[in-house]
């Protein structure tokens, strides 16, 4: 039987099964990775919102896209959304030290570090786009792009900010 039964207690589902995995874990990482950013910016005049870094970080994406023979405005698109999810949590964060200056991080990470481990993720989250077109472009790809969702949520403890912004990072990954 070339497709036997998986073993109890697992399912086909298990971690690391779908073809969308990849990208849905990089895009995790980008969101917790933002907590270093909010960290790095809190205190400082620098601002969540940074329009030239934004284009810098596009810009990139778009030739990293051409460079690999994928479509550079998809992969614009999807990375678009992977900043907006970033400043969800810088958001939230803010918010949350604003109401209780005992949870601000006590140590201010350096912002040229934290964006120089942003631009390897996104490196690497640019190879997952362009090795993923098939899954993306499935007519199944919602249904395993919602499941890989929730199973990389749980296995990394996302509590419901960084669900959030993980959702935001993802509605331009199928079609
Ligand atoms: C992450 C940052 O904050 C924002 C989000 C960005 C991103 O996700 O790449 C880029 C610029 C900022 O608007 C940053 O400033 O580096």
């Amino acid at each position: 039987d070339p497709h036997p039964a998986p073993p109890a207690g697992r399912t086909v589902s298990a971690p690391g099964h779908g073809a969308l995995d990849p990208v849905v874990r990089l895009a995790a990482r980008r969101v917790l990775v933002s907590d270093q950013v909010a960290a790095a910016k809190w205190g400082t005049s620098a601002p969540i919102d940074d329009p030239a870094r934004e284009r810098q970080v596009l810009d990139g994406a778009a030739a990293e896209a051409v460079r690999l023979g994928a479509d550079p405005a998809v992969t614009r698109r999807i990375f678009r959304d992977q900043i907006e999810a970033s400043k969800v949590v810088q958001r939230g964060l803010y918010r949350r030290w604003t109401a209780d200056p005992r949870t601000v991080p006590p140590v201010r990470p350096d912002l040229a570090a934290v964006r120089a481990e942003l631009n390897e993720l996104g490196d690497r989250l640019v190879h997952a786009i362009a090795g993923t077109a098939t899954a993306r472009a499935a007519r199944s790809c919602p249904a395993h792009l919602g499941l890989e969702y929730l199973e990389v949520g749980r296995e990394l403890h996302l509590d419901a900010l960084h669900r959030a912004a993980l959702a935001r990072a993802l509605p331009s990954v199928c079609g």
